[in-house]
């Protein structure tokens, strides 16, 4: 059987997330839903189930960029569950809005997890960042409309240096950057009073998979009394870890860590490079999401509300229950 047509922004986005041309769980997850949005936009489909083959098809070419942002899945699964309708018109129509409906309210969310994080740092607080977050920027960002002086040291975030979009991000808010390597880390904690990262998923039990060195981080500011928090939408939850999956880690290209030719240089030798690690909850604090902020332990509770029970593929036929859920969730 042919394969269902792609539109080439699908492809498009598709590579730009594996590449990281486009990446934060966050942006990438917008990304994900707007390419659907155009594929049910300009789908020459003449049935509607062709539409659904190829609506199903771009899901899985994007779902198959990275293994470890949840934000990606979750912003597949709530098009598709949504994606509704006897004719071609119809179902279009369904994908545009909830394509529509899902980007708001990241935008949202983004925005009133950015007030209540922000009601966490007080005037004159010194933040440690690691790799770049928007929604560990938007905190700050918050913080800072609220007339608090807020200043950061930046961490570098080896191997691609995400930490330089973060301090020309918060140095366009006006807020002092002090850039260091990441090994500095330790010694700058005793000058700072939160740190303050990203998450790319969070596990049931409240674990928090974001960029690796965020643990050894964590078990540091842990050991200096200093608090970690950790910003974080909802879409960053990962529904699957309830029923006991594990958190894929995505392993990149060594060409990341290592040019080749110093590689020859050196010889034989292994190079890896995770992208990702886990910090156990008991190393963070909070996690502040656009539902109010949770101690790690409790996120399960928020987990079930808004997932159930667990999960399946993105392209699933939703359940009645999945199904009866729907209105309420687009208000
Ligand atoms: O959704 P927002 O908060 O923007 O980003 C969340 C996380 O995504 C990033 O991963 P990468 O740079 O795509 O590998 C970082 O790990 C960051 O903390």
């Amino acid at each position: 059987m042919d394969e269902p047509p792609l539109h080439p922004r699908v492809e498009t986005v598709a590579e730009d997330i594996e590449t990281m041309e486009t990446r934060g769980a966050a942006t990438i997850a917008d990304a994900a839903a707007s390419a659907l949005v155009t594929q049910a936009a300009e789908s020459r489909a003449e049935t509607p189930a062709a539409f659904r083959g190829e609506i199903r098809a771009a899901a899985r070419t994007l779902l198959d960029t990275r293994p470890t942002a949840v934000s990606l899945p979750n912003a597949l699964r709530y098009v598709l569950q949504r994606m509704d309708g006897e004719s071609v018109a119809a179902l279009r129509a369904s994908v545009e809005r909830a394509g529509s409906s899902f980007r708001d309210q990241l935008d949202r969310a983004q925005d009133d997890l950015g007030e209540i994080g922000a009601n966490r740092l007080r005037d004159g607080d010194r933040v440690m960042t690691h790799c770049h977050s928007t929604d560990a920027v938007a905190c700050i960002e918050h913080a800072v409309q609220q007339g608090k002086a807020i200043s950061a040291v930046v961490k570098e975030t080896r191997p691609r240096k995400q930490g330089h979009i973060t301090a020309r991000e918060l140095r366009e808010l006006g807020v002092p950057v002090t850039l260091i390597v990441d090994s500095a880390a330790r010694r700058s904690l005793g000058d700072v009073d939160h740190v303050l990262v990203g998450a790319d998923a969070i596990a049931a039990d409240g674990s928090v998979v974001n960029k690796i060195g965020t643990s050894g981080l964590a078990v540091n500011a842990r050991e200096r009394g200093t608090p970690v928090m950790v910003a974080a939408q909802t879409i960053k939850l990962h529904p699957d870890t309830m029923t006991g999956h594990t958190v894929d880690i995505e392993m990149r290209d060594e060409s990341e860590v290592i040019a080749p030719e110093d590689r020859a240089e050196i010889g034989e030798i292994t190079v890896e490079n995770p992208a990702f690690d886990v910090t156990p909850p008991r190393h963070v604090d909070a996690i502040v999401t656009e539902r109010g902020q949770f101690p790690p332990e409790s996120v399960v509770t928020l987990m079930r509300e808004l997932f159930g029970e667990g999960t399946r593929e993105p392209w699933a036929e939703p359940t009645t229950r999945e199904a009866e859920r729907r209105p309420e969730d687009e208000s």
